[in-house]
């Protein structure tokens, strides 16, 4: 079967990036979007929460999101994408799947990372696997959908990128446990060996090619998506993370590259202003080891300086609110005024990704238009700082 792209409308308006062009062009990449086969827009819901029959969850549902997922939307970036990039066929292989259908995959390793958080290490149960055509997914923030099979509802989870000694097929993902969440602890609950259903992948938004640099503000698993950027533009972008967590666990071993000096900002557990002052350092842990994501993050940045066409760079700061240590806004004025003052007119992205709460405060809601999730106006913190050069992409 033959999954092919629709074409690629580009619109454009103040700092935010208005999506529903890559939901007609990728479709499959989105709970939101249509799928990339032909399949109806309908058959997607357009909640975050998907059931897996493709009908919206209803209220139910809609009220769950406000416990913390990501928001989420298709992004397209207008400039400096060639649309014929962008208007794509995939020929489907014997061992691809259609990415609207779900395919078996074995959960052959779940790593806790931290008291609420694991890796999750899948590889195909059977001989069909999900197609990740690379000349796309280099080129997009990519996820696939899970499905819990007694209550046929699916969420998504972002793609760790791949480490080193990592089977070609095998997928990884970083999952935190939600309180009493449905899809979650049905994850962290299977043995392993157990089958889980996979659908997608689904673009969560474009890297345009002419990016040269990247300001991250990720909350909590928002990390990964954070992971991806960094993996996919080594090389070619600078790409800068403010890395916000709960608890020191969830980033253990972290220490910033520009370490925060006071803190006022955007507290991760409550999401309200604080204002306490930094007491604690931020250092390894007694036994002196990382975490996994915090020992990614540091081998990407030793990619980063070496790759090609450029060495780029890669910084991480790390931001705990056990610590009080929070993300100030005169912190990402004073790092967003730096990179353009470095990067001059370079094409720059600000991506915001992690829990609802977070993206509204720094960047303000999403919003649902035409059956879409949409970027929406900017608002929040981001839209009181000066953005001149900065696209501001809400994940
Ligand atoms: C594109 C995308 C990528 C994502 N990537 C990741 C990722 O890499 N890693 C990751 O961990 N997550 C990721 N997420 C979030 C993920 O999709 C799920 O939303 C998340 O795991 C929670 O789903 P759940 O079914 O476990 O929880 P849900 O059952 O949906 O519950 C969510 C929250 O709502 C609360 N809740 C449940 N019922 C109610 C109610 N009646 N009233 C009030 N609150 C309620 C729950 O306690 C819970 O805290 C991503 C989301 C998107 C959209």
């Amino acid at each position: 079967m033959s999954l092919t792209r629709a074409a690629l409308r580009l619109s454009k308006s103040s700092n935010t990036i208005q999506p529903g062009s890559i939901a007609a062009l990728n479709a499959p990449f989105s709970q939101t979007a249509r799928p990339l086969t032909d399949k109806n827009p309908e058959e997607t819901s357009p909640k975050q929460s998907t059931s897996t029959s493709g009908e919206p969850n209803g209220r139910r549902d809609e009220k769950k999101n406000q416990g913390g997922s990501y928001t989420r939307v298709l992004t397209a970036f207008g400039v400096g994408i060639p649309l014929g990039w962008l208007v794509h066929t995939i020929n489907a292989r014997n061992r691809t799947a259609d990415s609207a259908d779900f395919i078996k995959y074995t959960l052959v390793d779940r790593t806790p990372i931290s008291s609420t958080s694991s890796i999750f290490s899948l590889k195909p149960a059977t001989g069909t696997v999900l197609e990740f055509d690379e000349s796309i997914t280099q080129h997009v923030i990519t996820s696939v959908q899970f499905k819990q099979p007694q209550l046929q509802i699916a969420r998504s989870y972002t793609l760790l990128p791949p480490v080193e000694g990592q089977d070609k097929d095998e997928l990884r993902f970083l999952i935190r446990k939600e309180q009493k969440g449905e899809v979650s602890g049905y994850l962290h609950r299977l043995p392993l060996g157990s089958e889980i259903e996979l659908r997608g992948p689904f673009a969560d938004a474009l890297l345009p090619e002419r990016t040269q640099t990247v300001a991250f503000l990720a909350g909590g698993t928002g990390i990964v998506p954070a992971l991806q950027v960094a993996d996919k533009l080594a090389g070619h972008a600078d790409v800068h993370v403010l890395w916000s967590n709960r608890k020191r666990e969830d980033c253990i071993g972290g220490v910033s590259d520009t370490p925060p000096t006071t803190a006022k900002g955007w507290n991760i557990s409550s999401w309200v202003k604080s204002s306490s002052p930094i007491t604690t350092a931020i250092s390894k842990d007694v036994n002196g080891s990382n975490n996994a994501v915090v020992d990614h993050l540091e081998k990407l940045k030793g990619v980063a300086q070496k790759s090609e066409p450029r060495k780029s760079a890669l910084k991480v700061d790390y931001y705990v609110d056990e610590e009080s240590t929070f993300v100030r806004p005169a912190d990402v004025e004073k790092l967003l005024q730096s990179i353009s003052q470095a990067h001059g007119s370079a094409d720059r992205i600000i991506f915001v990704s992690g829990p609802e709460g977070f993206i509204n405060y720094w960047a303000g809601p999403k919003q649902w238009v035409d059956g879409h999730e949409d970027q929406g106006p900017l608002r929040g913190i981001l839209s009181t700082l000066n953005l001149q050069g900065w696209q501001v992409v809400k994940l």
